[in-house]
């Protein structure tokens, strides 16, 4: 068995330096996590990559290609098609280790994996490989903070994770940019009561009267899929980097044949944010 997060999110909520810091948390307890790029755009990360696909592929490869002529959004679809395309390239790449662990990094598209079924053909492909997958998707914590916003994110999550059928777990990063005020906001959607959060939508704006009903449809939805969860990440904080990988790792099963591990996952401190 070999296993994987396949790390998605919107643009610049932090993916690559999510890589980058699982890979040296594990690396201090001496273990070892590889992380892939996927994303043919990407200009700067934090990490060594196991491998890369803008060895097979840049996204200037399609933007200039005098045929293809692509902008930067229908160039990265392209770019992501042609790797599906070329498949053998990259199981090449993750050679055969048994019991690897490996991080996609995954371009900041969403509708990459929202709508399309990129991401769904990797996924089918990483099982025919042997690996346990689970997404992560990150969103920026900076983004959630009022009732609007908080809907809207969860409704991206919600989205990824029917249409990317992968057990699932939400991240709010950059968790140490919040305020005191923010943060206080944040927790009390964390715990959610999506009656309050919608509640407080409504008593808001015009729309929010005229939609009332469709607002508390979707505050239904979101209870009944109490799936939709948010996992602080302080990345500063190394307590808190364990608390989430040990949830993933058993999300994905990693290290179920040593001793079960049962801790629960502890939100960071308010004191260190
Ligand atoms: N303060 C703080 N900044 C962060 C954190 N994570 C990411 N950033 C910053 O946010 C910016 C975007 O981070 P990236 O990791 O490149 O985000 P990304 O999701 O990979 O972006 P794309 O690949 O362009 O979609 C960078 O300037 C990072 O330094 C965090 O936990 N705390
Ligand atoms: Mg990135």
């Amino acid at each position: 068995m070999r296993y994987a997060q396949l790390v998605l999110g919107p643009a610049g909520s932090g993916k690559s330096t999510y890589c980058a810091t699982l890979q040296r948390h594990a690396a201090d307890s001496k273990r070892t996590i590889d992380v892939v790029n996927l994303d043919p755009a990407a200009e700067y990360f934090d990490y060594q990559p196991l491998a890369d696909i803008r060895e097979l592929i840049h996204i200037d490869d399609a933007m200039e290609d005098e045929d293809l002529k692509f902008g930067p959004n229908g160039g990265l679809v392209f770019c992501m098609e042609y790797l599906l395309e070329n498949a053998e390239w990259l199981e090449e790449q993750l050679g055969e280790g048994d019991d690897d662990y490996i991080l996609f990094d995954c371009p900041g598209q969403i509708e990459l994996y929202t709508h399309m079924n990129t991401i769904r053909q990797l996924v089918e492909l990483l099982q025919q490989w042997n690996f346990h997958a689970c997404v992560v998707f990150l969103l920026d914590a900076q983004f959630m903070i009022d009732g609007a916003k908080f809907l809207s994110g969860t409704m991206a999550a919600l989205s990824v994770m029917v249409n990317v059928e992968l057990p699932h777990v939400n991240v709010l990063g950059k968790m140490d940019l919040l305020s005191k005020t923010a943060r206080n906001q944040l927790d009390s959607y964390l715990e959610p009561d999506p009656h309050n959060l919608l509640g407080e939508i409504e008593s808001n704006s015009k729309w929010g009267e005229k939609y009332r009903r469709l607002t508390e449809a979707i505050g239904h939805l979101i209870d009944d899929y109490s799936l939709v969860r948010f996992y602080p990440l302080n990345a500063r904080d190394e307590e808190n980097i364990a608390d989430l990988l040990l949830t993933i790792d058993n999300i994905i099963q990693f290290g179920e044949e040593g001793d079960v591990k049962t801790r629960d996952f502890d939100f960071p401190d308010d004191e260190d944010t």
